[in-house]
């Protein structure tokens, strides 16, 4: 069999790692270098020069759509079924894990998975029952509490309190209740899943001891971002017997607040034995004016390993850096580049726009829309996240499992059908002073005539309802189900009626879960099509979006970026405060995490870079006017050219009479574009053009939930927030 084309397209370094004869391995490079390429053709050598089955691998990726792009790759080279081979993220790895040994891992089989929201809305219920006052207990720092203990490792009963430790005694007090409470309800969120596979492995030797038999390499790509649980699952995967390669970049560790640990590298050689460190240094991506500048800043970190990187690529267009007079500005100045560079005849998404934080993405997805141009967010507001497809999934995860309650809560009066809160807290008391699922409870509290007859009947109604769509579900097909869901329900006749944008788009995305249900591919015999449906949707939280094939502009922050690469990349809101983050400033490892934030997003660039931050910026509300981030003067000024525009926006200290959707403020009016807003009924938004002056001034708000509308300022009584 010839194996030379593996090693095609490689560098001598490269080569030498991927035809390496099988032994762990650590490779330790920076961004570009071609450490997933590397990964990627290894596993074509394992396969064809090692003779390794395709189900002996075992490769570990960092979001769904890089497992995907991981397996096409390797059936481009090598042209044979790579279905069997293990491809995930370590999420994915344990899921799949689980359901195929519900019982040893001690789970229900139609076990669900509870994402981030549902996982607060029971943390918030806890409190309630524990008379926890919110203001001095915030649900989400329970949240983070409880997170943070499975990412290490740590079950409630392995928290030990020290004397009198209120703080310790309360997280640990709600730590314990909801893990009851997922235990009932039969969920599992997304750190248990990591840890209840590494219990798999110390519970079951046997179990272990098969899969230690199966897989005969493993590899992990960004393993700097590994946490405690997912290390010590591979490690006693592992054993002594599978070898494992790993690579990763010190200074690309972005996740440690999650929980990740960079020391996990220099631990690798330890625990592993006869490790092969091999770096590459060559870095393939990005103009030599690129790396330079990513250099520059990295070196401004002191806890590094220390590498080198070089590029055989000219310099480059130098990088562009835009002082923006507002958030409108900058995104307005953004946009225009990105115009200006399909005009050149290059693709929109070969441009990407990276930020800090999600929050900023709305102001530049206003101007895109402006402008008509599509655009798309990786990782945000992602399909099976919006409200709407949450809602219709939770009918079809209590058709699933009657005693899944978060999702019976979420749809119980949603739409609204006369359930009120105080029949809900009934049912809920009921439900907890029996030790029973809510809905067994709304049986007993019916029967027990525990509410007035309004109140009961509404009830039956419901569960009249969700049995009546689980009796069809074996007749009907999975998309049929769905349809037959969103119509029952309720839920599209419901947002037919919203006004505006938003119900039009909610209605589209209900359709297009009808649409996803259709094109979903239930490949595993033994669990139905409506669980593994519900599962994926779980899991995959949208990562691949309705409109990914479309050639769109991709908008995601900086931590969805890694690992990504684009020709054109635009990075914005470079303010202290912002980036770095204030929660990051009062600690030196904060700050330098933040860096290698900043290093990622400039290594995502091949030729060119533009910079952008405000002078002043909107956000939450206030108004903030924030330093140009230390990040930009990290870089030297060699690399760095300023744009100048003649821009249309005047600036409110040099006030000059505003012309009709040009200028900034709205004349004789007080109001002023980009100026958040709050209305009566359609609550807060943000005002984005207008039409005359004075008393006969016309505003154009961008609402939160309710999209957008024109208003005649006169009778609208905006409050300026
Ligand atoms: N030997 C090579 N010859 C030509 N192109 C290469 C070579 N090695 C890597 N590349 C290209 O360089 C780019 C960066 O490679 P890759 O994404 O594998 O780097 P990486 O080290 O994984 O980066 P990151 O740290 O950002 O994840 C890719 O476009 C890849 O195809
Ligand atoms: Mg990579």
């Amino acid at each position: 069999m010839d194996v030379s084309h593996i090693l095609n397209d490689l560098n001598d370094a490269q080569r030498q790692a991927v035809a390496a004869p099988p032994s762990n391995m650590l490779i330790l490079a920076g961004a570009g270098s071609g450490k997933t390429r590397v990964l990627v053709h290894r596993i074509a050598w394992l396969i064809q020069a090692e003779n390794m089955a395709p189900q002996g691998i075992l490769a570990v990726t960092f979001t769904n759509k890089a497992a995907r792009e991981m397996r096409e790759r390797i059936d481009e080279l090598l042209n044979i079924p790579t279905r069997s081979m293990w491809v995930g993220t370590f999420h994915g790895l344990a899921h799949r894990l689980l359901k195929a040994h519900w019982q040893d891992a001690g789970l229900p089989q139609n076990f669900q998975i509870l994402d981030s929201d549902d996982q607060l809305r029971i943390i918030k219920r806890i409190h309630k029952e524990l008379a926890l006052d919110e203001t001095k207990w915030p649900p989400k720092q329970s949240q983070w509490f409880i997170n943070g203990q499975k990412d290490e490792g740590k079950r409630a009963a392995h928290i030990e309190v020290y004397g009198n430790d209120l703080y310790q005694k309360t997280m640990l007090a709600v730590y314990l209740q909801y893990e009851q409470a997922c235990e009932r309800q039969g969920v599992v969120d997304f750190a248990e899943l990591l840890l209840r596979a590494h219990e798999l492995w110390l519970k079951n030797p046997r179990l272990l001891a098969h899969y230690q038999q199966r897989f005969q390499h493993i590899l992990v790509d960004e393993f700097q971002d590994t946490n405690a649980v997912q290390y010590a699952w591979l490690r006693v995967l592992a054993g002594k017997q599978i070898p494992i390669a790993a690579v990763g970049d010190d200074d690309q560790s972005i996740y440690g607040w999650r929980g990740a640990k960079i020391e996990n590298i220099q631990q690798f050689a330890r625990d592993f034995a006869n490790t092969q460190v091999i770096k590459l240094e060559q870095n393939y991506r990005s103009t030599a004016t690129i790396l330079g500048a990513a250099n520059a800043v990295i070196a401004n970190n002191t806890e590094r390993l220390g590498k080198e990187l070089w590029t055989e690529g000219g310099e480059g267009e130098p990088i562009s850096l835009y002082t923006a007079f507002n958030e409108q500005d900058e995104a307005r100045f953004v946009v225009e580049r990105i115009e200006e560079w399909v005009k050149q005849g290059e693709l929109r998404a070969q441009s990407a726009i990276l930020y800090r934080s999600n929050a900023q993405s709305r102001v530049l997805e206003e101007a895109l829309i402006r402008a008509g141009m599509p655009y798309r967010i990786y990782g945000g507001q992602r399909f099976y996240d919006r409200l709407e497809i949450k809602n219709a999934l939770a009918y079809m995860r209590l058709i699933n499992n009657r005693h899944d309650d978060t999702a019976l809560e979420r749809v119980i009066n949603t739409p609204t059908r006369g359930i009120g809160g105080k029949t809900v807290d009934v049912v809920r008391s009921y439900a907890r002073e029996h030790g029973s699922s809510m809905w067994q409870a709304l049986a007993n509290v019916v029967e027990q005539k525990l509410l007035p007859a309004r109140a009961s009947n509404a009830l039956l109604a419901f569960v009249a309802l969700i049995d009546s769509l689980d009796s069809g579900t074996d007749e009907l097909s999975l998309d049929e189900l769905a349809d037959e869901v969103i119509k029952s329900s309720g839920l599209i006749e419901f947002h037919k009626k919203e006004k505006g944008e938003k119900g039009q788009a909610r209605v589209e995305n209900l359709q297009e879960l009808v649409v996803a249900a259709k094109q979903f591919d239930a490949s595993d015999e033994e669990l139905s099509p409506l669980q593994q449906f519900l599962d994926e949707a779980a899991l995959d939280a949208g990562e691949q979006q309705a409109d990914e094939y479309e050639d769109s502009v991709q908008l995601m922050t900086l931590h969805s970026a890694k690992g990504l690469e684009f020709p054109l990349v635009c990075l914005v809101g470079m303010e202290e405060n912002l980036f770095p983050h204030k929660m990051s400033m009062d600690e030196a490892s904060g700050i330098e995490e933040e860096r290698r934030l900043c290093y990622v997003g400039i290594t995502r660039a091949m030729q060119k870079l533009y910079l952008s931050y405000a002078e002043s910026r909107r956000m939450y509300g206030n108004e903030n006017f924030n330093a140009p981030s230390r990040f930009i003067r990290e870089i030297p000024t060699e690399y760095v050219e300023e744009v100048r525009l003649n821009t249309t926006i005047s600036r409110p200290a040099s006030y000059a009479p505003a012309v009709n959707g040009n200028g900034y403020d709205v004349p004789g009016t007080g109001i002023s574009l980009g100026q958040p807003v709050f209305h009566q009924i359609f609550g807060s938004g943000t005002v984005v053009n207008f039409e005359g002056q004075g008393s006969s001034a016309r505003v154009q708000v961008n609402f939160d939930d309710e999209g957008s509308k024109w208003l005649v300022l006169q009778y609208a009584n905006l409050e300026a927030l």
